[in-house]
Parts: structure tokens; C-alpha cells; sequence
């Protein structure tokens, strides 16, 4: 699903409005109409709800969604706040239409204007919307900051009033704090950015039939992955396939200490279907892979704490396995640096780098022209600030995101909520999978594994990234609507997976 930027979201509105065609008034009757049934859906008629409008089409929105409200009897007081002395045509109409089935609707100029919230209310906050140009101030700042204080719940139409579609806030913005966004038929880049999580909320989409040709065609490197786009990435076994089929990767992970993060990686590869696993350990690693992963093959390292790429029985000769990975709990002993350094010139296929490896790398700058091409990298947010540096704001991440992939011709799953997933050509993939139970010791070693399987079948290095990231997060999800997200630990998340 594409995630389009505020200039193409008016465009997208006004093209629905020509080709379907629809009168504008119409498209906000559905769009409020849709937030109607939603907001029936979660609270029940009962519910006390005060509505905020503002006076542009957001607040239009909601003087629909009070009047349709009203209609189904829920005990609704609407507050306008009159920040400037013009208001929208539409959001005129509405008030007229409005002001046939009640007299009551109170104004806020000033702060001795704002009404008491109450924790069994709800707030709709229909204050401004896509059409932010400039921070909040005066009354509207002194609404939203009411709005916070109170213990309410907050509910956002199309997007916290104060936050910005597609570009960032500063820091001592007043913003809309709300427990929901209901939002319109497509995500806004805001929604998925990790800083922005409590000016979101839990979001939620309406379709309301906007111009599907305009969203067809509309350029964007934003995308985020729904469930029918990822399954449809699966690829399907033919039943004559062998283990042959399903490639042979290796597996370079652990050192003293860490030998647990190549027994994760083993097992969650093996659980995403590779035909054949070789795990590649020092030496105090050797027996442990043999006993708790007997489906792997395992090889041990001439040294006994460390990798250092040699070997009593020859060393690992990489070019004749599928697919590499290389990272989980290695750490950044010199002989392991000397390792990479000789092996990333030997690897002509896309490789998974992850954790150490990668601080490796960024230790050690000039091997970034050795990475073989479309690999994927999988670093957290600490480790890619390594990699490239430090920054500003989510969008400035995200501009180093798409630069770094693009420069070295790479995927870079860079791992948080909604992981982004950035690709050779500049596009972004942002996961809908996933919640705060993943952040524990050990989930990356299994996400390395994945993808480590995932390219080792054949899976192009977009693909396997969209499809592995989700999967997992998929997997935590499905955890923590049995037990919780507290206490689920990666071996969980390995038992979890699913391929279906
Ligand atoms: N396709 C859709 O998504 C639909 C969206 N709808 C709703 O329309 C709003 C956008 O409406 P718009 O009139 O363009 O903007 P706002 O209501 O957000 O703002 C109105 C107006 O306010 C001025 N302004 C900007 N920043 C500030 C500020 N900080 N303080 C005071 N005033 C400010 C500026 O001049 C704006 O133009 C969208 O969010 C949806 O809710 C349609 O209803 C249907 C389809
Ligand atoms: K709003």
C-alpha cells in the first residue's frame, strides 16, 4: 500500500472529486460517515463525546460527525475553536446543516472558553488536519494542551491536530496526544515514524473510495506491507522439489559467551525453510550447535572462542554455499575483522550482515565497497547510527536510510517499530508487523536467520526483506495476543513462525 505525501493527498481528493465525479461537501459526508461507523463500532451509544472543530475542512469533518452522531442519539457537545476570522465553504455547509437539529454549539475564543473533560468522555479532535502549515499557537495551542491534560479518550480525525503529514515537528510543538487516529483510505508517513508514536495512537484506515487510478499512478518511495501484499511474496514449493531446491546457506555467529545467537539464527533458519544449514562456530561453540540444532551441520573454527575463518578441516569455503549470513554474537575480536575482510571479496551472491558484523564494517569504512551487491542489512537504530551518523529527526533517519542503500546498493532493514526497509533503488518499506515484546536479547539473531533462509531459496533481496521482517513480527504478534507481550523471549518467536 503507498504512503503519499500531503501535496498528493490533496491532489488524490480533488482528482476523486473530478473523475468520479462527487461534490467535494459529499466526500467529507462519506469520509465523516466512515468515522461514524468506526467510532459506532468502539463506543457505545452512550458514550459522552465532546467534538473539537477547527475551521478548515478537518473541522468540517467534524460538524458532520456530530450531526450523524446526534442522529443516532449519542449525547454530543460541539466546540468550535475560532482561531481565525474565515472558515471553509464545507465547513460552513456543515455547520448550517449542523444548526437544523441543534442550537447548541459552543464557541472557544478564549481559554476561560474550554470546557471540563472528564475521564469517561471521549474527545473527537477535529481541530486541523492535512492542512497544517504552521506550529499551534494561541487558542488552538491552548485547546490541544486541555485536550492532553485531560484524562479523556482522544480520538484524532485523519491525524492529531499539530502533526505534520511528511515532515517534522519541532520539538516544542503542541500536539494532539490521542489514544486513536482515525485516518482516510491511505497511511500518512507521520503515522509510521517511531518518534510520532504518541501523536498516533493506535491508527486505523476508512476506505473511502478515493480515485483509485490517481493512487495507481502516483510516484512515491514509500510503501507499507499489508498482510495480502505479504503472502502474496511467498513463493509456493512444487511438491517434486528436494532439499536441494531450497539452497544450502552458511551461518557465521557466535563467539565465547554467545553461542546462543547462532543457535537462534540456526534454529529460526531452519524453521523458514532452507534445504540445508551449516552453522559455523568457534570452537566452545561446536558441541552446542550439535546437540540443541541436530538438523544443522556444524563446523568448527581453528580457534576456540572467536571465528577467525580457519579451520582444522579446511576452513569455511563460502562461494560454495547458497547464501551467507554473518553476525549474530560474533563480536569484534581482530581475527574476526581479518575474517570479513577476507571474506566479503569471495561472495558474489547478496549475503545477510547483521550485529557486530556491522559494527565491524563501520569500524572499518573502506570495506563498505565490498559488500556484495542487493545484500541485506539488518542494523537497529544504534547500529546504523554507526554506519552512517547521527541525526535530527525520523525524517533525517530516513533520508540517511535511503542514501546508504542506495549508495552501496543494499537493503537495509533498519529494525524498530514499523521497521523500514530500505532498497537499492530508494524505496521504503514500512512494516505493519510486530510490538514491543520483539525487543528482547536475541529476536535479531532470529531475524537474521530468516532472511538468511528466505535468499538461500531463491527469494529476490526485496522480497525476502518485506516478506522475513513482517513474518517475524507477524510471529511476535501472534505471541502476544495468546500470552501477552511481556516475557516472550526469542525462541518463542523461532516456534511462531509461520509460512502460510
Ligand atoms: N481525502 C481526504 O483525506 C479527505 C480529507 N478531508 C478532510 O480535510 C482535511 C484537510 O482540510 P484543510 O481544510 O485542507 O485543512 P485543515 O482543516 O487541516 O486546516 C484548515 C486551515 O487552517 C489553517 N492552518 C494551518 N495551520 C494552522 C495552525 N497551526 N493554526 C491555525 N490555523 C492553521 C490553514 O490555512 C488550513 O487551510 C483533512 O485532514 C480531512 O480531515 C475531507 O473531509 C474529505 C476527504
Ligand atoms: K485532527
Amino acid at each position: 500500500m503507498k504512503i503519499l505525501n500531503v501535496d498528493q493527498i490533496r491532489a488524490l481528493d480533488e482528482s476523486t472529486i473530478k473523475h468520479e465525479p462527487i461534490a467535494p461537501l459529499n466526500l467529507m459526508e462519506r469520509a465523516s460517515m466512515g468515522f461514524v461507523n468506526w467510532f459506532v463500532d468502539h463506543f457505545p451509544a452512550t458514550t459522552s463525546t465532546k467534538i473539537f472543530c477547527g475551521l478548515g475542512n478537518n473541522g468540517g469533518d467534524g460538524l458532520a460527525i456530530a450531526r450523524l452522531l446526534m442522529e443516532r442519539d449519542y449525547p454530543v457537545e460541539v466546540y468550535v475553536v475560532r482561531y481565525a476570522p474565515r472558515e471553509s465553504d464545507d465547513f460552513m455547509h456543515n455547520h448550517r446543516r449542523l444548526k437544523l437539529i441543534t442550537e447548541d454549539v459552543k464557541y472557544i475564543e478564549y481559554s476561560r472558553d474550554l470546557p471540563t473533560l472528564r475521564h469517561n468522555e471521549v474527545v473527537i479532535d477535529a481541530i486541523l488536519g492535512s492542512g497544517l502549515s504552521r506550529p499551534a499557537d494561541g487558542i488552538v495551542k491552548a485547546t490541544i494542551e486541555a485536550i492532553n491534560r485531560a484524562p479523556a479518550t482522544v480520538v484524532s480525525v485523519d491525524i492529531a491536530s499539530g502533526l505534520y503529514v511528511d515532515q517534522p515537528n519541532q520539538a516544542n510543538d503542541v500536539i494532539i496526544e490521542p489514544d486513536h487516529t482515525v485516518s482516510f483510505q491511505l497511511p500518512k508517513l507521520a503515522f509510521v515514524l517511531p518518534k510520532n508514536g504518541k501523536y498516533v495512537g493506535k491508527w486505523h484506515l476508512i476506505d473511502i473510495q478515493l480515485h483509485k487510478r490517481y493512487i495507481d499512478i502516483a510516484p512515491t518511495p514509500y510503501y507499507y506491507t499489508q498482510p495480502n501484499e505479504a503472502r502474496l511474496l511467498l513463493h509456493q514449493r512444487d511438491r517434486y522439489s528436494n532439499k536441494g531446491t531450497f539452497g544450502h546457506a552458511l551461518l557465521l555467529a557466535g563467539s565465547f559467551g554467545k553461542i546462543g545467537a547462532a543457535v537462534l539464527a540456526a534454529r529460526s533458519c531452519l524453521r523458514s525453510g532452507v534445504g540445508l544449514l551449516t552453522v559455523h562456530v568457534p570452537q566452545c561453540g561446536y558441541s552446542i550447535i550439535q546437540a540443541s540444532v541436530p538438523e544443522a551441520m556444524c563446523e568448527s573454527d581453528g580457534h576456540q572462542t572467536v571465528l577467525t575463518g580457519t579451520s582444522r578441516v579446511g576452513g569455511p569455503q563460502p562461494v560454495t554455499y547458497t547464501t551467507v549470513g554473518i553476525g549474530p554474537g560474533i563480536g569484534k575480536a581482530p581475527e574476526t575483522l581479518a575474517m570479513l575482510r577476507d571474506l566479503l571479496p569471495t561472495i558474489t551472491r547478496p549475503m545477510v550482515i547483521d550485529a557486530d558484523a556491522l559494527n565491524l564494517l563501520s569500524e572499518n569504512r573502506e570495506l563498505y565497497s565490498q559488500i556484495p551487491q542487493n545484500s541485506i542489512l539488518t542494523p537497529h537504530p544504534k547500529e546504523f547510527e554507526r554506519l552512517t551518523k547521527p541525526w535530527q529527526n525520523d525524517y533525517e533517519k530516513l533520508d540517511l536510510l535511503r542514501d546508504f542503500a542506495k549508495t552501496h546498493r543494499v537493503v537495509v532493514v533498519l529494525k524498530g517499530a514499523h521497521s523500514a526497509i530500505a532498497t537499492p533503488t530508494g524505496d521504503v518499506h514500512f512494516n505493519s508487523t510486530g510490538n514491543p515484546g520483539l525487543s528482547t536479547g536475541g529476536t535479531g539473531d532470529v531475524l537474521t536467520g530468516v532472511l538468511t533462509a528466505l535468499l538461500a531459496q531463491g527469494y529476490d533481496s526485496v522480497e525476502a526483506a518485506v516478506l522475513g521482517v513482517y513474518a517475524h513480527g507477524l510471529a511476535g504478534d501472534v505471541i502476544a495476543d495468546q500470552r501477552g507481550p511481556i516475557g516472550m523471549t526469542a525462541s518463542d518467536v523461532i516456534d511462531a513462525l509461520r509460512w502460510e
